[in-house]
């Protein structure tokens, strides 16, 4: 099979101000595949996720240099091109926070509510849209009787699987997630994992992850912020201990 990168990021630097976070990141990302992002607390690896799909716009004093590259409909789209949508590519490479943030709505809304921003109206193709998500999200089944009570009464584990759901709902070609799993308990947490191993026929994932075991079970591909930078692992095996990750440098 002949895999393509889905994203390449040349020479990336990331900046707050006059604080350099991340300079001269190189990385590519393959389609169909699951890479984490790993490295010690307040190294950069939100900020990479926001470099990606230009959320760093919305923070004032952030500042972005480089070029990051989303294959899209079979060419390379540099994402800071000016005729490219923000909210185009925002559809196409959707961002998954660490805490769950559903919106103060019904269930059914949270999921449909990407398809009213992209203006679909009809009500079948939103339905049928919304079932697809919570199909692929592994919520369905327990949702399915309560569409339209307040999503803010799931449990943590399920307003985190809404979420992913919301953003599959625009059939996006990228999903990054911030941490995924680190508010949940163990249970809810595999519940995620499997689905993110599942969705990788349709969307590729970047995964920023404390949890090296996660990284472990999860991850085809593996960078590690080191110095402000992104250095591969390969083999996954050769993961930092975790010892490092329970002492808290991870
Ligand atoms: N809006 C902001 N303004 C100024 N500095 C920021 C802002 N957001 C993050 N930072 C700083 O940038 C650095 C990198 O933060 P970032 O959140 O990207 O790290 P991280 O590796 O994701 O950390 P963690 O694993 O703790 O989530 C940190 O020093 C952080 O304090």
């Amino acid at each position: 099979m002949n895999v393509l990168a889905k994203i390449r990021v040349e020479h990336l630097s990331f900046s707050y101000g006059s604080r350099r976070v991340l300079h001269d990141v190189n990385a590519v990302f393959m389609e169909g595949t699951v890479t984490a992002v790993i490295g010690p607390s307040g190294r950069g690896k939100s900020s990479f996720l926001l470099a990606i799909n230009r959320l760093w716009e919305e923070i004032p004093e952030a500042r972005v240099q480089g070029h990051v590259w989303i294959r899209l409909d079979d060419r390379e789209q540099l994402v800071s091109d000016p005729s490219f949508p923000v909210t185009e590519l925002r559809r196409r490479v959707a961002l998954v926070f660490q805490t769950p943030n559903p919106l103060p709505m019904s269930i059914y809304k949270n999921v449909a509510f990407p398809l009213n921003v992209m203006g679909i109206q009809n009500r079948d193709v939103v339905s049928e849209a919304v079932q697809k998500a919570l199909c692929r999200a592994y919520l369905w089944n327990e949702v399915k009787h309560r569409l339209h009570e307040d999503a803010r009464c799931l449990s943590g584990g399920q307003q985190q699987r809404l979420c992913i759901a919301r953003a599959l709902a625009a059939e996006p070609d990228v999903l990054l997630l911030d941490e995924p799993t680190s508010s949940l308990d163990v249970r809810a947490a595999r519940v995620i994992e499997e689905l993110l191993t599942s969705l990788k026929d349709q969307c590729t994932l970047v995964v920023v992850s404390h949890e090296l075991d996660q990284v472990r079970r999860v991850a085809d591909q593996v960078y590690e912020v080191v110095d402000g930078t992104l250095q591969q692992i390969v083999p996954s095996s050769a993961l930092p201990g975790d010892d490092q990750r329970l002492s808290g440098s991870f």
